[in-house]
C-alpha cells in the first residue's frame, strides 16, 4: 500500500488532488492546517506528504523539519501558488523533497510521489534490516548467565559507548567475535561499518595491501586503486583478530596508524586519514609475547588500555544447558526439523565434557547431532569422545560408596587371578575366610570367577 497525505487549506483543491491520486492507486489522508498535518503524519504508514507553503495557521517550509521529525521516513513534497527560489532552496535545506509550482508543474505530481514514495518504502525496509542486525549482534545475542561471562558482558557494556581500543582474550571458540560485533553494535559507530581482518589467515603481503590498499601501479598486480580496511573502517570500527599473528614490522605500522589517524597507501605518497576504533583478539599471552620480542611491548600497552578475558566453557558449565537449548532451537530451525529435545544423559555428557574448542566445539556437536538424530537427541548420537567421558563418570559414581569400591576391587583382583580365591587372598592380603565371606555378602561367587 502506498500512503499520501494532503496538507492543503483550500477544500476544493485538496479533494481534487486527492480523487486524482486514488484513481492511481495511492491511498489518501487529508488535512487542512498545520496542526492537524502534525497529528496525522504520526501515522507511521504515511510514506510521501504533499505540503501546501501558506497553510492558515503556519508555512510548508517551517513545518517540514517538525513533518520530518515525527515521520522521517517519509518524503515531503511542497506545493506553491507562487514559487520563489529562496523558499524553494529552504525547503529542501529544511529536508524537503521537492518544492513545485501549482498549476505549472502538475504532470508533475505524480511521477514525484511515485519517487518519493519507493524512496520512502526502501528507508523503512533498510531500518527494519538494520533492526535486525544490531539485535542479531547485540548483547542480547550474546549467550549465558554464569558470573564468569556475566563480568565479560558488563565490562562490554560499559566501554562499547567509548572510543578507547579494545583487547579481548580467551581459547579460541569462547566468543571473542561475537564480542566484538556487540561492542560495535551498542557503539555510536554502529550504523558504519564493522570491518574484520584475521591476521593468522593470510600471508604478510596480503595483510598489508587488505589493511592499507594500494594505488594502482604499486606493484605487478595492482592494476586499479584499491581501498583497504582501514579506510573502510573510517568512523566505523576495524577488529583485527588473532593480532599475535601479526608480523613485527606491520605492528610498527599499526601502531603509527592508531597514533596519527594516517596511514600511506601502498605506493602513494601521501597520507590518507582514517578515524576508526581497533578491537583486537588474541588467544596467545601478549604479555609474555612481548617480554619475549615476538609482539611489539609498546602496541601491547596501546592495546591493553581495555582488556576482557572471555572464560573457556569449562569454567561456565552452568551456561550449557542454556547454550544446547539456543542451538538446538538454531538447528532444528535451519533444518526444518521440529524440535526433538533430549535425553538427561546427553545434557549431562555434554557437561562433563573437557570443551577445549569451547562454544564453536559444543555449537558443532549439537548441529551434528541434530542432523543425526531421527528423535531425541541422546548420547548415541554424540562423538565417542562424550560416551566415554560418561561410562567413565557412571563408573566412578557407582563407586562413592566405600562397599562398593571395596566390591568392584575384589571383583577385579578375581578376575585378575583367574578365579583363583587362595591367590586373590593373597594379593589382596586378607585371610582366605574373610575373602570367603566378602564374596558372600557381595554376591561375587555368583557372578565373579571361581
Ligand atoms: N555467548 C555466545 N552465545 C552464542 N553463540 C556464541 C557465543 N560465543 C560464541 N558463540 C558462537 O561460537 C562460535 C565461535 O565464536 P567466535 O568466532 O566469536 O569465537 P572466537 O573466540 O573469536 O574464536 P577464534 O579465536 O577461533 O577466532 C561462533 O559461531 C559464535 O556464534
Amino acid at each position: 500500500m502506498k500512503t499520501v497525505l494532503i496538507i492543503d487549506d483550500e477544500e476544493k483543491l485538496r479533494s481534487l488532488l486527492a480523487r486524482v491520486i486514488k484513481a492511481e492507486g495511492f491511498e489518501v489522508i487529508e488535512a487542512g492546517d498545520c496542526k492537524s498535518g502534525l497529528k496525522a503524519i504520526e501515522n507511521p504508514v504515511i510514506d510521501a506528504v504533499l505540503c501546501d507553503v501558506r497553510l492558515p495557521d503556519g508555512n510548508g517550509v517551517e513545518l517540514v523539519p517538525m513533518l520530518k521529525s515525527r515521520n522521517p521516513n517519509a518524503e515531503i513534497i511542497l506545493l506553491t501558488a507562487n514559487g520563489n527560489i529562496p523558499d524553494g532552496v529552504q525547503a529542501m535545506k529544511n529536508g524537503a523533497m521537492d518544492y513545485i509550482v501549482k498549476g505549472d508543474d502538475n504532470d508533475k505530481i505524480l511521477p514525484i510521489l511515485d519517487k518519493a514514495v519507493e524512496k520512502s518504502q526502501l528507508q523503512k525496509k533498510v531500518k527494519k534490516l538494520e533492526a535486525i542486525v544490531s539485535s542479531k549482534f547485540s548483547f542480547d545475542a550474546v549467550i549465558g548467565n554464569s558470573q564468569p561471562i556475566q563480568e565479560a558482558i558488563n565490562l562490554a557494556k560499559k566501554v562499547a559507548p567509548t572510543e578507547a581500543a579494545v583487547l579481548l582474550t580467551g581459547e579460541t571458540g569462547t566468543g571473542k567475535e561475537v564480542f566484538a560485533q556487540a561492542i560495535h553494535y551498542s557503539s555510536h559507530r554502529a550504523d558504519k561499518n564493522f570491518v574484520a581482518l584475521n591476521c593468522s589467515a593470510f600471508g604478510r603481503e596480503m595483510i598489508e595491501s587488505e589493511l592499507f590498499g594500494y594505488k594502482q601501479g604499486a606493484f605487478t598486480g595492482a592494476l586499479k586503486d584499491k581501498r583497504g580496511l582501514l579506510e573502510e573502517a573510517h568512523n566505523g570500527t576495524l577488529f583485527l583478530d588473532e593480532i599475535g599473528e601479526l608480523p613485527l614490522d606491520l605492528q610498527a605500522k599499526l601502531l603509527r596508524v592508531l597514533e596519527t589517524h594516517e596511514f600511506i597507501k601502498l605506493g602513494d605518497t601521501k597520507p590518507s586519514k582514517s578515524n576508526f576504533r581497533l578491537i583486537a583478539a588474541t588467544n596467545r599471552d601478549l604479555k609474555t609475547e612481548s617480554e619475549q620480542h615476538r609482539f611489539r611491548a609498546d602496541l601491547y600497552f596501546r592495546l591493553n588500555v581495555f582488556q576482557i578475558t572471555l572464560p573457556p566453557l569449562r569454567q561456565r558449565i552452568k551456561d550449557i544447558p542454556l547454550l544446547l537449548d539456543f542451538f538446538l532451537d538454531y538447528y532444528t530451525k535451519q533444518t526444518n526439523k521440529p524440535n526433538p529435545g533430549y535425553t538427561a544423559d546427553f545434557a549431562k555428557a555434554l557437561e562433563r565434557y573437557a570443551w577445549n574448542g569451547n562454544i564453536r566445539e559444543l555449537k558443532n556437536v549439537i548441529e551434528r547431532a541434530v542432523i543425526i538424530s531421527d528423535g531425541k537427541l541422546d548420547i548415541s548420537v554424540l562423538p565417542s569422545d562424550f560416551r566415554d567421558t560418561v561410562s567413565t563418570a557412571s563408573e566412578s559414581l557407582s563407586s562413592f560408596s566405600m562397599e562398593s569400591v571395596e566390591k568392584q576391587h575384589i571383583q577385579k583382583v578375581l578376575n585378575h587371578s583367574q578365579g583363583n580365591r587362595a591367590e586373590a587372598a593373597r594379593l589382596l592380603e586378607i585371610g582366605i575366610a574373610t575373602l570367603y565371606r566378602k564374596i558372600d555378602e557381595f554376591g561375587l561367587g555368583k557372578s565373579g570367577k571361581q
